[in-house]
Parts: structure tokens; sequence; C-alpha cells
């Protein structure tokens, strides 16, 4: 067994911390706290961050090919000019759903950008139901529909061979897969590759690792969990000493460190006397002999 250490990296008190990303480039982890409205970059050698407000509720980022990022906001898909700080809108969903915002997005290996939306909570997992859907950005800036009827749009990943799609709508409790098309987009033949258990509680964003095993952050249950997509078995539980963590991604020197997110939003003034560091940046390291 290696052994595995967890350190707070940055004490953002985030809301609601989503959408990790690393950016290789600049050594950075991008972040979003989705309430406050906020894009984050925390680098990780001089530890400094920027943050860009925009107008709306912020969901996802991720990069750009020509540079900048593009991001989730409201029921927007945006170009973010991160020099000037601008944000131009590339498409909008949802027209006839004012209540609606975007959730968790990622971009696909062939850069369509997959997001979908949710109804605006009243309390962390509390909405109306069924007013979402899963929606992709082709890189033409077309959008397409893939499904409706889902609650709380959440993690996304693809498979190392790009064959397969993971997604989590977090009411189902459950991660499913999709046989996926890199070269059209298509999505077909939805399965539960795992059932969330109820200490678990609630899977949030995801990530694949460098052997296609599937990480869920666990909202509610304080822990990420690595997940066996072929024989549904769960093969490993990290626990963080918060609660609501939200999302993982993989980073740092050769992607052999994680970072999750996490909020503070739904705590009480108790919670967060115990939890100081609730909406702060985790990073987990692995002792050498890897996972
Ligand atoms: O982080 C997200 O994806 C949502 O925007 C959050 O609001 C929580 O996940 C949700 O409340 C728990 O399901
Ligand atoms: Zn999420």
């Amino acid at each position: 067994m290696s052994s595995i250490k967890i350190e707070c990296v940055l004490r953002e008190n985030c809301r609601c911390g989503e959408s990790p990303v690393w950016e290789e480039a600049s050594n950075s982890l991008l972040f979003v706290d989705i309430p406050a409205k906020k894009v984050c970059q925390w680098d990780s050698l001089s530890k400094r961050v920027q943050r860009v407000a925009v107008d709306g509720p912020v969901s996802s980022v991720a990069l750009r090919q020509l540079g900048g990022y593009v991001a989730t906001i409201g029921t927007k898909f945006c170009a973010l000019n991160w020099e000037d700080q601008s944000v131009f809108v590339l498409a909008m969903v949802d027209k006839d759903k004012t209540n609606n915002r975007f959730n968790d997005g990622k971009v696909d290996p062939a850069g369509r950008y997959f997001a979908g939306t949710m109804a605006e909570e009243t309390a962390p997992a509390v909405l109306e139901r069924h007013q979402g859907s899963l929606y992709a950005l082709f890189p033409d800036h077309n959008v397409k529909k893939y499904f409706d009827q889902v609650d709380i749009s959440n993690g996304l990943d693809w498979s190392l061979d790009h064959k397969i799609f993971y997604y989590i709508d977090s009411l189902s409790y459950s991660v499913d897969a999709f046989d996926y098309d890199l070269q059209t987009g298509q999505i077909a033949n939805r399965r539960i590759v795992y059932k969330m258990e109820k200490e678990e509680q609630i899977p949030d964003g995801m990530c694949i690792d460098a052997e296609g095993k599937l990480w869920v952050a666990c909202y509610n249950g304080g822990r990420v969990i690595r997940l066996d997509p072929e024989t549904g078995k769960r093969l490993q539980t990290v626990k963080l000493p918060v609660d609501k963590t939200t999302s993982c991604c993989f980073g740092g020197k050769d992607y052999s460190e994680m970072y999750v997110t996490c909020a503070r939003d739904g705590m009480d003034a108790e919670g967060l006397l115990r939890q100081p560091d609730a909406g702060g940046i985790f990073k987990v390291m692995w002792s050498l002999g890897g996972k």
C-alpha cells in the first residue's frame, strides 16, 4: 500500500468551488466559484491567485486552443480573455428556462465543450427537478442538445480510448456510461456503471486517471472515490477534511497529484468551525509506488 498526503494548498473560502483544470503551460490550477461568479487561476509555483469576476454564475472553465479560456456562465457558452478580462458570448441554451444555469462542463478530445444545465438551487441539491439538459458546443460554435430531464448535470469525462463517455446526473446517485463516437460526437446506449453507497452521498465532479479508472467527488461525503468502470467496483476511498467535496482533476508534475475543490455554502456555523478549510483547494499526493 502506498501512503497518501492531503494538504489544503489554498484557503479560498469558495462558496462552491468547482471545475478544477490543470493548466500545464502556467503550472497553475484553474477553478471557478459558481455563486461568487469568479474564475480563479492559482499559480502552484508562486502560490499567487488571479481572480476574474464575471456577470453570472460561472460553473465550468476549460482551456481554449487559441489561448484564453472558455467558460459556462449562466446559460451561456462564453470565451474568456484572461488578459483583458473580457467575456464574449458564443452561444446560449435553455432560453425558455429563465431559472436554469449551466453546471459542470469539460472539453472532449476533439474540442467539443460538453456542459449540462440544472434549475438554480434554493439550497444545495434542492431544486425544481428534471429541468436540465446536456449540451455540447462544437468547434464550429454550433450547439447540440443530447437529452433533457436532467436534475443536476454534473461530472463528465471520456475513456482513454475515447470510446466511452462517462456522465453523472447527481440526483440519480449513479455514474453512467454511454458509447462515444469521437468522430461525430454522438452518444448511445446509456447504462449505469456505479451506484453510490449511502455514506458516499451525492456524486458530483469526476475525472479519469492514466489507468482508465474514474475518480468521483462525493458531495456531502467528504471524499473522492476511485472506481473501476469495467467491473463497477470501488477500488479506493480518499477522505478529505471537508464534507462538501465537489470535483477533482489531476495536475502538477507529470499529473501525479490530484486537486480537489469543495464548497462552503450549505454549512452551518458549527460545521464551518469544525471544517475551517471548507471552500479551499486541496492537493492529494501519492508517495512513490503509485496509487
Ligand atoms: O457543484 C455542483 O455541481 C453544484 O453546482 C452544486 O450546487 C452541488 O454539486 C450540488 O448542490 C450537490 O448536488
Ligand atoms: Zn459539480
